[in-house]
């Protein structure tokens, strides 16, 4: 059975002057209808762009979704996304920024937001959608995929992915929506489990076994005589069979290029898992810069950057491609990361082994506390979202294109969902007893 949700703590309250993702962004968005005022009326300093698709886009979705939708048109997700949480007992949750400058003197409760740490609090996700998707997600792991064995079932119902992913994607108009990114979620930690941790993990033989797993996300095209044996392999372990099911759904409902460039993500994920392997291999710690660099690759960056299939459109590839867009991405998959490195410390000091996370780097290499490696990592992680935030204001000022700013809003939801699910699930986390 999942561990009871914690009783929601405390927020903080509103500091004056401070913004939510979404405000952020919404600020950028009026700064850009200025500058477009100012170059008279409707001109666009952005590129010439291909025509944005519907933004009902992917209609073959595989399964008949029998709630509402919530977005049914761009227009009115981005609305609510900008307008924020509305109804009784969310007003402290607009324009909310927790940033504490004095740490406080009693240990943090469960569930209560790693101290000093730069966050966005948001609303629990909607129950509905959250029972929905974790109903789905069981049928799916257990009846299509065959993922684990009966006596992992309070692990899979403790992870809740329902609720994460829920939190993460508020703009995505279906049920079937949400479901793409949390089949995706469950492969991927699937194969994190199984090829690389926990779950009879090593990092021995780790390069072939991901690279056969990624070509369930990245077909083998091969001759007659080879490709059977190929195709069987994809139902020979759980990760493949997750990845080949998880897939086969989401290529049916993106873009050819929103499906390469989850490939491309994925493959950046899979080279991470490789060099914290060969380091764990050999004992070895890296520099922090090394550490960041390969935690950079080893990142919920193919998370993210889904949001506009889950969402029901489509960023176009160029755009997707552009520096400053990469920059945001980065920045944003890297202070979500870094979020599981605060929050799993004390999970992974207790696991075998030497894990590790960027307050056991930065102890080791820089030669402080454990303390104050960790408070140290909080800085590192709000300087990232905070660079992450300016980079996205920035980038919605000088590309007023309306699925960019969606995509932004898509990635900013995400960021403040993750850091909610991480803080809320504490059968899964708890934090140090550094204050
Ligand atoms: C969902 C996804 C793309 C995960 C990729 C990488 C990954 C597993 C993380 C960023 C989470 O880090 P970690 O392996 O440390 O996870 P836990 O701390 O065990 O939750
Ligand atoms: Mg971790």
């Amino acid at each position: 059975m999942p561990a009871p949700e914690p009783s929601p703590p405390q927020q903080s309250p509103p500091a004056a002057g401070s913004h939510s993702g979404a405000y952020v962004l919404a600020e950028a968005a009026a700064r850009a209808r200025d500058i477009r005022a100012a170059f008279g009326g409707g001109r666009s300093p952005a590129p010439s762009l291909p025509a944005p698709p519907p933004a009902d886009a992917p209609t073959d979705v595989p399964a008949t979704d029998a709630l509402p939708a919530e977005a049914p048109t761009a227009g009115a997700g981005l609305g609510r996304i900008l307008s924020g949480p509305s109804g009784l007992g969310t007003v402290g949750l607009h324009l909310a920024r927790c940033e504490s400058a004095s740490a406080p003197v009693e240990p943090p409760a469960a569930g209560t937001p790693v101290p000093g740490l730069y966050h966005h609090p948001v609303p629990e996700p909607d129950p509905v959608r959250v029972e929905e998707v974790s109903r789905r997600i069981k049928t799916w792991a257990l009846d299509e995929v065959d993922l684990y064995p009966e006596d992992w079932e309070d692990q899979f119902d403790g992870f809740s992915v329902g609720r994460y992913m829920v939190a993460c994607h508020p703009d995505a108009p279906t049920v079937d929506h949400l479901m793409l990114a949390t089949r995706l979620m469950v492969a991927e930690n699937a194969v994190d489990d199984c090829y690389c941790e926990d779950h009879g993990g090593s990092p021995i033989g780790l390069g072939g076994r991901l690279l056969l797993a990624h070509t369930a996300l990245d077909p083998l095209y091969t001759t007659k005589e080879y490709q059977p044996r190929w195709a069987e392999s994809l139902h020979s372990d759980a990760p493949r069979r997750a990845y080949r099911s998880a897939m086969e759904y989401f290529v049916r409902a993106a873009s050819a290029s929103q499906a390469d460039r989850y490939r491309h993500d994925m493959a950046r994920l899979h080279l991470g898992y490789l060099a914290e392997a060969a380091w764990a291999q050999t004992d070895h710690v890296p520099e922090v810069w090394e550490y960041l660099a390969m935690r950079q690759f080893n990142n919920f960056r193919p998370c993210p950057t889904i949001t506009d299939t889950v969402g029901g459109y489509e960023l176009p590839a160029d755009l997707h491609a552009t520096p400053a867009m990469q920059r945001v991405i980065a920045l944003a998959g890297n202070a979500t990361t870094i979020v599981n490195d605060l929050y799993s410390y004390t999970k992974e000091l207790a696991s075998p082994g030497h894990h590790l996370n960027l307050p056991v780097v930065i102890a080791e290499r820089e030669g402080i506390s454990d303390r104050e490696a960790y408070l140290k990592s909080v800085e590192v992680h709000n300087d990232l979202m905070h660079d992450f935030e300016a980079a996205a204001a920035d980038l919605a000022a000088a590309c007023p294109v309306p699925n960019v700013q969606r995509f932004l809003r898509g990635v900013a939801a995400w960021v403040d969902g993750n850091h909610h699910w991480h803080r809320t699930n504490t059968y899964r986390y708890s934090l140090p007893d550094f204050w």
